[in-house]
């Protein structure tokens, strides 16, 4: 089994993906890989989610696909049996972080400020989401988690684009970012995969 310190090597930069419906999966699996990418999230937030991880897998299994938006253990279940390499949250309550330590899977469970962090680190998670990046104080904070907790490690993610990403991934606490940019919903809904490549290899050419 992967750990996290694994997908983390693998990825600067994790497309976050919201997939409208099965059909999509494997052009945008291959647009992604096309364009360098290693590493994709998709979101719980659509019906056909867990289904499109399997389909991914399968026309794709050089990729690592975790999936986000987990917020139970219900997700978390869902999620290993469809064959999730890796867990994500938006956010992180108690019930959800005894889930995720339970759950022996890799995962960047989500916190925002210095005690969510504290408390996750504590429970053996060394690498978590930032999210919402932008709002929560984006650069400027997380330098100033750093002066603090410079051994926590963090994804940002909301509101970071290709620009933005150069910025946080020079800073030594951030190992990678997250983001809808490289291939938002209606590029997707568009089929507009020449674009995602496009984007995906902007993406893969920038290093932590
Ligand atoms: O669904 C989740 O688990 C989330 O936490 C939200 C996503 O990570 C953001 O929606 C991505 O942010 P944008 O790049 O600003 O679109």
């Amino acid at each position: 089994m992967l750990r996290i310190g694994d997908v983390l090597d693998a990825a600067s930069v994790i497309p976050v993906l919201e997939v409208p419906n099965i059909d999509v999966v494997e052009p945008l699996a291959n647009a992604l890989a096309r364009g360098g990418l290693r590493v994709v999230e998709l979101t719980l937030r659509t019906d056909c989610a867990l289904e499109a991880l399997s389909r991914m897998k399968d026309c794709a299994p050089e990729l690592i696909v975790g999936i986000g938006t987990v917020r139970t253990a219900l997700d978390i279940e869902r999620s290993r049996a469809a064959g999730a390499d890796f867990l994500v949250s938006p956010g992180t309550s108690k019930a959800l972080m005894a889930a995720m330590q339970g759950a022996k899977m890799p995962a960047l469970p989500g916190v925002a400020t210095a005690s969510e962090a504290m408390t996750l680190f504590e429970a053996g998670f060394t690498a978590l989401k930032l999210f919402p990046a932008e709002t929560s104080g984006g650069i400027a904070h997380l330098k100033a988690l750093n002066a603090a907790l410079s051994d926590i490690l963090f994804c940002p993610t909301g509101g970071i684009n290709a620009d933005k990403a150069v910025d946080y991934l020079a800073l030594p606490n951030v190992a990678c970012v997250g983001g809808s940019w490289i291939a938002t919903k209606a590029m997707i809904e568009d089929g507009d995969w020449v674009t995602i490549e496009e984007n995906a290899k902007i993406a893969a050419s920038i290093k932590s």
